[in-house]
């Protein structure tokens, strides 16, 4: 590949990277392209052409962005001599704003604003976020940094961006938002947090949070006219330091019913990310979370001869020129105490922060 990435790169003026790796496997994605395209959500257009997808949470604040790939090659281990080549399409632009972070005040005060509307029985479960700084990345670290964290996270989509409106960042998240291959559609339902340790037993609390996302997702399946749908138990996945509880989903939509775009904004933003009943739950988190969540909880992917495999933005961090932040969530429901979702935050952290403090 070192021939053929030095010959586009000599000849192109790319200002846009994605290195991506996909769960479970071993070969690695690069992606170089110009010229993003700023989006205003997906269309059924998008969804047939070549390219990366990086949507945010909210898009009426952060603009969803589709980068052409004009370049693409795959790799198992990117050489020092790729590492430097690519480096510098990794642009950490110096940052003049002050960063937000989440103290443990800031994080009660709006734990307790959203405990409040759960025990008034306003909604089942909401995801409380919380901002965290972490130490500064510079470019040439970057590929390393996601060479790392492939070999840390293998169940994990690992990835890497950076273009000109959207900045750097980096993640390894474990939630599957929707996959098509050929005829066939995936999706899962995924919640619960215990650390990933065989002391900890999921109790009926988990349980049903989790049941309750499978609900959700049934019936979307069932509005949208789904074909087939067959799904797992709810089983335990791992996911660095934590584990969770996932319920595997796989269906068919019909050439002429199949609304993708409906679906994949049926899915999103995912009672992971956002919580039940979604509108209520998405206007809790505009209101209450001080910090603009931007990418995080967004959804990012490839699409690729008609076929697309996105997933959603958690465990993920934004670069800047003086610190990373680091954006961490977690499920609120009226049983939660805010304490011990404080800790949880800690722990899902862990699985970045881990990484960068080695580089
Ligand atoms: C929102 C996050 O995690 C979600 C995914 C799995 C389990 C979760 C939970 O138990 O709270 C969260 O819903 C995050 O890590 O930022």
């Amino acid at each position: 590949m070192k021939k053929e990435l030095e010959a586009v790169i000599d000849q192109e003026e790319f200002d846009s990277i994605v290195l991506y790796r996909l769960p479970n496997q071993a070969t690695c994605h690069i992606l170089l392209g110009t010229s993003e395209k700023v989006i205003n959500g997906i269309n059924s257009l998008h969804l047939k052409s070549d390219g990366f997808v990086f949507e945010p949470f909210d898009n009426t604040t952060s603009s969803g962005l589709f980068i052409d790939n004009l370049f693409e090659a795959t790799f198992e281990k990117l050489s020092s001599a790729h590492k430097a080549l690519i480096s510098p399409l990794f642009n950490i632009a110096p940052s003049t704003e002050a960063i937000y972070e989440d103290t443990y005040e800031t994080y009660q005060r709006h734990f307790n604003t959203m405990h409040q509307a759960l025990k008034d029985g306003k909604l089942s479960k909401v995801i409380l976020s919380r901002a965290l700084k972490g130490p500064a990345v510079q470019n040439n670290q970057v590929p390393d940094i996601f060479e790392t964290l492939t070999e840390k996270y293998p169940h994990a989509f690992v990835y890497a961006i950076s273009t000109p409106s959207g900045g750097t960042w980096m993640g390894a998240g474990p939630e599957l938002l929707l996959k098509h291959n050929n005829t066939q559609l995936s999706t899962v339902s995924l919640a619960g947090t215990l650390p990933n340790n065989d002391q900890f037993k999921w109790t009926a609390k988990e349980i049903t949070e989790q049941q309750l996302v499978t609900e959700y997702i049934e019936n979307v399946l069932v509005h949208h006219q789904a074909d087939n749908i067959e799904y797992s138990n709810a089983e335990t996945i791992s996911a660095g330091q934590v584990k969770h509880l996932r319920t595997n989903f796989h269906f068919e939509m019909g050439e002429i019913n199949g609304n993708h775009v409906g679906l994949l904004y049926d899915l999103h933003p995912t009672p992971a990310v956002c919580g039940l009943p979604k509108e209520h739950a998405y206007q809790l988190i505009i209101n209450t979370e001080e910090h603009d969540r931007q990418y995080y909880s967004g959804f990012l992917g490839p699409i690729k001869d008609g076929n697309y495999e996105f997933y959603v933005n958690i465990r993920c961090l934004k670069l800047t020129n003086k610190e990373s932040v680091l954006y961490i969530g977690g499920g609120l429901t009226p049983e939660s105490e805010a304490e011990k979702e404080w800790q949880e935050t800690a722990l899902k952290a862990q699985t970045l922060l881990s990484v960068l403090k080695n580089i």
